[in-house]
């Protein structure tokens, strides 16, 4: 099962929580970019459960192997090919599918929608597709998309605003804070886990440095664009910008933010913040303040009353083992994520943005494209070399005419010339070694 998120940077997630492995297909990069793996891990391990006390036991490595072929390679660094692709794979090592199998729906879970609709196809241990696991591959998608941001000058920072019923600081939101959780909210999460029960909260996040202008009216909105990556985030119930729903609180004399100045790089200076760098669906260049609700984990040690999935039966469940009190906490890189994969498409969607891009930054492109040219070319001529050693030894021409219409006819009419070019250079390689080879008494051949 496959789930996709975006218009032109596109990012599509598939496998289950305790599948073999999870993958994250990604469509759209600027071609030539260069992506630092450890940033991607380090990002990865604010998700991760870690030592925390609240959250489950289940420990994964969640090491990103990327898909090239059929090999899965663990890497430094990845520049995106030509064809804007990138696919990564996490294997799902601390799996078990056994303490699922008899188990009956729990309530607040997708178990008893998801059996009823799929018939019991889809694979729903520990929540399957639908489990808050498969964020680690939102995640991945989200450390990538905020480097590409770093390189725009845009950042981005969270913070738990607040946890069941204890809220944290106001946010000033002209100038938001990545301020850390309060020592209230640290006692409700300990109270809901000696409870054996759970806790949502409320997640904000925010990035700086926007251009003005990104968006558009109605469903090309930056809250159109933004709110589905983050309703994507499994036990996601709410989405708010700026001062959201306290807006409607307000009278517009008090909710209206006045204009103080347009910066020479044509963003809109206001006195406070209550749209959240969005007007009209519009980046306003203020920061964008998005805040996401979280509903309490759903799986709680309480005793609780479901149904027989195939009688509806009432019955009753008392779930046993690993489970969250509290994922607010490390939800907020996920968010984090969600709002740079929502912000990296909005950029690369908005052809106002590209085209009146600076001549230094299209060629900074050119450059990126051009090295990775330059390294698959080296590539094909070493390849050519192994095959001239091969030709030796099978005593076989380098000319094969037939193989040159085959490539020529792969590449299309547009790049006829260059490839016979490039053909006549890898020829001239081939020929050379035979030469060296004849020089050297024919080792080469000899050794066969
Ligand atoms: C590399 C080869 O040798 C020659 C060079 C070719 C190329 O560069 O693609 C193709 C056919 C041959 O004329 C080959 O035989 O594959």
């Amino acid at each position: 099962m496959k789930s996709e998120f975006g218009r032109t940077f596109k990012v599509s997630i598939s496998g289950g929580s305790h599948e073999p492995e999870m993958t994250v297909e990604m469509t759209g990069l600027p071609v030539g970019f260069t992506v630092d793996m450890k940033k991607v891990c380090d990002f990865l391990k604010r998700r991760s459960p870690g030592e925390e006390n609240y959250t489950t036991a289940r420990q994964e490595k969640d090491i990103p192997l990327l898909k090239n072929g059929t090999e899965e390679l663990e890497v430094d660094e990845v520049i995106v090919p030509a064809d804007g692709k990138l696919c990564f794979v996490v294997k799902n090592s601390n799996t078990d599918k056994t303490a699922y199998k008899n188990m009956l729906p729990r309530p607040g879970h997708a178990d008893l929608p998801a059996y009823l609709k799929y018939k019991g196809k889809v694979d729903m241990s520990g929540g399957g597709p639908f489990s808050g696991r498969m964020t680690v591959m939102l995640c991945i998608a989200g450390a990538i998309a905020l480097q590409y941001l770093q390189q725009h000058n845009i950042r981005i920072a969270s913070r738990v605003l607040s946890i069941g019923q204890a809220s944290g600081p106001q946010t000033d939101l002209v100038e938001p804070k990545a301020i850390p959780m309060t020592d209230y909210m640290l006692e409700e999460m300990e109270f809901a886990k000696n409870d054996n029960n759970s806790v949502g909260g409320v997640v904000e996040a925010f990035a700086t440095g926007l251009p003005l202008g990104l968006g558009g009216p109605m469903y090309d909105s930056m809250e159109s664009i933004l709110s589905p990556i983050a309703f994507g985030i499994p036990a996601v119930k709410g989405v708010e910008f700026g001062n959201g729903f306290a807006a409607s609180y307000l009278l517009g004399s008090e909710n209206n933010d006045d204009f103080l100045a347009i910066t020479k790089d044509e963003r809109i200076i206001t006195a406070t913040n209550n749209h959240g760098g969005i007007l009209g669906g519009l980046t306003t260049g203020m920061p964008l303040v998005m805040r996401v609700a979280f509903k309490p984990a759903p799986s709680i040690g309480k005793k609780q009353s479901t149904v027989d999935p195939v009688t509806g039966k009432p019955e009753d469940i008392q779930i046993q083992g690993r489970h969250d009190a509290c994922f607010v906490p490390r939800a907020a890189a996920v968010v984090e994520a969600a709002l740079a994969v929502g912000l990296m498409d909005a950029i690369l969607s908005d052809k106002t943005l590209h085209k009146d891009r600076d001549i230094s930054d299209m060629r900074d492109d050119i450059d990126r494209i051009d090295a990775e040219i330059a390294s698959l070319l080296n590539k094909r001529m070493e390849l050519s070399g192994e095959i001239a050693k091969y030709k030796m030894n099978h005593d076989i021409p380098v000319l094969d005419t037939g193989r040159e219409a085959q490539v020529l006819s792969k590449v299309g009419p547009d790049l006829k010339d260059i490839y016979i070019k490039i053909m006549e250079k890898s020829k001239e390689k081939q020929k050379m070694i035979l030469e060296e080879n004849m020089l050297n008494g024919g080792k080469e051949a000899e050794g066969k």
